[in-house]
């Protein structure tokens, strides 16, 4: 966005995606006082049909000026305040692929609009009071979700499931913060606050602040994901455990060491997780040219990656190659996947076991038959739990903006509790109280600087 907010004219973009798999129907969407105006000049629709809102004209889209013929298309009219944005918003559904619409797009720029910043669309839905802020950057987690359960989290906010207890926590410091006023300002004339009975509802406050705080660490792994690498010597059986994991063919995997050159990327959902997993050039000292490039990429992606699945080869078990591998990968949490356990009885296994340096995690995988890979999830689930605080049943998750307000605003109010029990005067205990008010109302978008929204707009994509 740009310096100032003041988001104003008539804005257009391209709605939908511009990608080489072309979408059947692709959008131009319209958003300001010259929306309707702007659509007269280019759609015709035959007939009777009525320019009126929410409805969806049939008809053609023509250039202005030569009559050339655009597009065979349909028209949405939506009129303020009921639209999306609460302005007139017009919408025109092309034909997919990108010549239709960026046509449709200049016509529109050229009969007056402007093309749109990222998130102004959402931008104007905030300002004119549709949405909240948590609403807001609800929307942007919903379009980017790589998982069904970071949509679902993403739509609870769109719903207002943050909005509301927020919004709830506020009022009552703002009650709150009423009463100590009065007696501030009018002393003689009221009845004494009853002090403990403050202390109790500002206790209650900080306890519900902190258990939506508790929800950062689900929303930062439903947001962002995790990586994970596979790493190991040549021939362990990494690019089938990806293929057996993923349910593809996506790697190469054939008997020969050195098979994999280059780090082979799959995005995958664990236990509602997104998973991007990395299988790995083979690590092994090589004088080929080209392996030698694959072997370092393996390091970088594993110093890259959030968790090491460290893979070895059952019939082989651990050697000094994994003793120089495991050096290198240590630092990140290491996953142990004992592969190929087909390969061995049951008794040979008991000795590996006892020979091979003992891991808090390791499963056995038999990749090459799709073996061992719920095991493999639950011990990742495992990791990447472990030491994270398990938000209470609330089918909500912040974001590290608003964990950061929450944790600022915790503070605030146990300083207030502090200043009540060392019985300052009660300006100081406004001082606090009023901190916690205005973190508060930085989530919800009430108090928020033109900077925070910059940088919260811009992370959408253009047509949001
Ligand atoms: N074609 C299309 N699909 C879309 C959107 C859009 O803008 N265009 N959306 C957008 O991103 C989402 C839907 N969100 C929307 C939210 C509110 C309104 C709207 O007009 N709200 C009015 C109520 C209208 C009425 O009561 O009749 C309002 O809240 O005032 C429209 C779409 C997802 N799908
Ligand atoms: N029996 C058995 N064979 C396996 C298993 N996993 C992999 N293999 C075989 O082991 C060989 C090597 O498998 P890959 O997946 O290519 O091994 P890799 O670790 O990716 O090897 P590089 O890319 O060379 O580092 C292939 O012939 C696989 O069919 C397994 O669980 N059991
Ligand atoms: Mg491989």
């Amino acid at each position: 966005m740009s310096q100032t907010l003041a988001t104003s004219g008539t804005i257009a973009a391209i709605a939908t995606a511009i990608v080489p798999q072309q979408g059947s129907v692709g959008i131009v969407r319209v958003s300001g006082t010259e929306a309707i105006a702007i659509a007269q000049q280019l759609f015709h629709a035959p007939g009777k049909q009525k320019w009126e809102t929410h409805r969806i004209l049939y008809g053609y889209i023509r250039h202005p000026q030569t009559q050339e013929l655009i597009d065979e298309a349909l028209l949405l009219i939506m009129q303020a305040p009921r639209s999306f944005t609460r302005e007139d918003v017009v919408e025109f559904h092309c034909h997919g692929g990108i010549m239709a619409v960026q046509k449709v797009l200049q016509l529109c720029i050229e009969q007056g609009a402007r093309l749109a910043q990222p998130g102004e669309f959402t931008l104007r839905a905030f300002l004119n009071g549709r949405i909240d802020l948590t609403q807001a950057e609800s929307i942007a987690d919903l379009v980017g979700a790589k998982s069904p359960q970071a949509a679902q989290t993403a739509l609870a906010g769109l719903q207002g499931k943050l909005r509301e207890p927020i919004r709830q926590l506020r009022n009552t410091c703002l009650d709150i913060l009423a009463e100590i006023e009065a007696r501030i300002d009018f002393e003689e004339d009221l009845p004494p606050l009853n002090e403990e009975n403050i202390q109790a509802q500002i206790a209650e406050v900080t306890a519900k602040v902190q258990q939506i705080l508790a929800t950062a660490d689900r929303g930062e792994l439903l947001r962002t994901g995790i990586k994970v690498a596979i790493v190991g010597r040549p021939n362990v059986g990494k690019s089938s455990l990806l293929n057996a994991w993923s349910r593809s063919d996506r790697a190469i995997v054939t008997e020969l060491p050195g098979t994999t050159r280059d780090v082979v990327e799959s995005q995958l959902v664990v236990g509602g997780i997104p998973v991007q997993v990395l299988d790995t050039a083979g690590i092994r000292e090589t004088s080929d040219v080209v392996e030698k490039i694959g072997v370092e990429r393996s390091r970088r992606a594993a110093e890259a990656a959030d968790l090491i699945l460290l893979t070895i080869d059952a019939e082989i078990g651990w050697t000094e190659a994994e003793t120089e591998i495991y050096q290198q990968v240590k630092s990140r949490p290491v996953i142990l996947v004992i592969n190929k356990i087909d390969l061995i009885t049951e008794n040979q296994k008991q000795n590996l076991l006892t020979a091979i340096p003992q891991f808090q995690f390791q499963v056995h995988t038999a990749a090459a038959l799709n073996q061992g890979i719920e095991e493999l999830e639950t011990a990742i689930l495992t990791v990447i739990h472990a030491g994270k605080a398990q938000a209470a049943d609330l089918d909500l998750a912040v974001n590290q903006r608003q964990a950061a307000a929450l944790t600022s605003a915790k503070t605030s109010l146990k300083q207030v509790l502090t200043t009540i029990a060392e019985q300052l005067p009660l300006d100081f205990w406004t001082i606090d109280l009023r901190g916690a008010i205005q973190a508060l109302g930085e989530i919800t978008g009430e108090e928020v600087t033109e900077s925070v929204l910059d940088r919260i707009f811009s992370r959408f994509c253009i047509g949001k």
